[in-house]
């Protein structure tokens, strides 16, 4: 049976919670967010018409610090997808040791659709409504599907006219020239790279002259490409929604990014490859399997099919949790997301600390904080996976993030 985003997100904390030294009314609290707000969004589009579109936000948790988390813009977003979103928000902010909670928020909607000036007007919209909920120190959101450096800038402008003065720190992911920092749209890729090296070490394989498949070719899974080729390893297999493209020696990245900056997608891409479904591409034989789309892409079906050695989640919530427990008991190790595609997150709390400094840092000083912070995260999974034997690297990871909200919720006393 298919189970939804949050049903995922509740089962995955049930399988870490036997591991966890938490009271039953804290992990109660923990599977309900904390506040959630849904907002009607009429639009004006370029034809007069108007539109109402429907926009949520989710704020799971804040025991640790501010709410955190992206904006996504997609047809299929509801208030169970940002619920669950939320909740892997806190998780990941948790387990790589960020002084943040989690949020998540959404416009339902199909972008492609929308010409640039309808966008620009849904998410002022959009930051109207949730404004009240957002701030600087209380929830800071952050690109995600559909939505870039321009988005985070009218969000950016539309929060600070309530403001009378600019307030760059209550988004991160901005444009460089108004305070987004170095190094932010290459992170989550980067950071995916980096958990991808780390893994292959812990496995004592080389990942360069390793074969690798990616599904999704945006923001994430284009940069994670992009640096995995950089690392010699053979990017065999790539896709968006309109396709994928397989060559068995290596495919050649840097003309796949340029095709998709030219033409908004891979279709059509020119050279000697096999084109391919996106389902095959999850089933390839490969060392290196990268889901860098959306949710639910590794069913139970796929994960009884895969042929990948590991998988590193770049997308949230990838792998539903029946296909977890399929993976798990053929000895396929998962990455999961909360680990491997923190970069993200990692880099926008450098963006904040820098805007709150007023101080920017050279992408070198960005990239080697990224890099210390997830390989200690990887590092300390790795250390519960193999010290507690839980079932897999997913319960690891979930064992130190419940546990490191569970302690905060202890210590400021919110429960009696
Ligand atoms: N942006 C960030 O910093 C972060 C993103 N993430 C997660 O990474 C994932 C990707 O985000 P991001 O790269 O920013 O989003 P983008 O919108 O930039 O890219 C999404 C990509 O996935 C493709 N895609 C969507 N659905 C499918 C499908 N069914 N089959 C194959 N490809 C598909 C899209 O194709 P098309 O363009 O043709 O629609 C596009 O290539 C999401 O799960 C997101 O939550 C996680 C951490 C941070
Ligand atoms: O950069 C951020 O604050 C959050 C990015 C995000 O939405 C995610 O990690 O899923």
């Amino acid at each position: 049976m298919a189970s939804s985003p949050l049903e995922n997100m509740l089962a995955q904390m049930d399988r870490a919670r036997d591991h966890v030294d938490i009271k039953p009314g804290v992990y109660e609290r923990l599977k309900h967010p904390e506040r959630t707000q849904k907002v009607a969004l009429p639009v004006e589009l370029d034809d007069g018409s108007v539109e109402v579109f429907t926009g949520y936000r989710a704020q799971f948790d804040s025991a640790r610090g501010p709410y955190k988390g992206g904006i996504r813009y997609h047809p299929a977003v509801s208030m169970d997808e940002v619920e669950a979103l939320a909740g892997w928000m806190t998780w990941k902010c948790a387990v790589v040791g960020l002084p943040f909670g989690g949020a998540k928020g959404g416009v339902v909607c199909n972008p492609s659709e929308l010409s640039r000036t309808e966008l620009r007007r849904l998410t002022r919209r959009y930051t109207q409504g949730v404004r009240r909920m957002i701030g600087p120190q209380t929830d800071i959101p952050a690109p995600d599907v559909n939505t870039d450096p321009q988005t985070m800038a009218w969000v950016m402008d539309t929060y600070s006219t309530y403001h009378d003065h600019a307030v760059p720190e209550v988004v991160t992911g901005k444009p460089l020239e108004l305070g987004g920092t170095e190094g932010r749209v290459d992170a989550t890729g980067r950071g995916v790279t980096i958990t991808l090296e780390n893994a292959f070490d812990y496995l004592d394989q080389d990942l360069r002259g390793a074969d690798v498949a990616i599904q999704g070719f945006g923001n994430v899974g284009s940069v994670a490409a992009g640096f995995i080729a950089d690392r010699g390893a053979n990017v065999v297999a790539i896709s968006d929604i309109t396709g994928g493209y397989y060559h068995p020696d290596g495919l050649d990245i840097d003309a796949a990014t340029a095709h998709v900056a030219e033409h908004g997608q891979l279709a059509g891409l020119p050279g000697d490859h096999e084109e391919i479904e996106n389902r095959d591409l999850l089933t390839l034989d490969v060392d290196a399997l990268v889901p860098a789309a959306i949710e639910d892409a590794i069913t139970p079906e796929i994960a009884r099919d895969t042929r990948a050695d590991v998988i590193v989640e770049a997308a949230n919530g990838p792998t539903t949790f029946a296909a977890q427990t399929i993976l798990t008991d053929r000895d396929i190790p998962v990455v999961p997301d909360i680990l491997a595609n923190a970069g993200g997150v990692i880099v926008s709390y450098l963006e904040w600390v820098q805007n709150s400094q007023q101080y920017s840092w050279t992408l070198d000083e960005v990239n080697r904080d990224l890099e210390d912070r997830i390989t200690t995260a990887f590092d300390n999974v790795v250390r519960v996976y193999d010290q507690q034997n839980t079932p897999d690297l997913r319960t690891a990871a979930y064992v130190i993030a419940l546990q490191r909200v569970a302690d905060a919720h202890d210590l400021r006393g919110l429960f009696p």
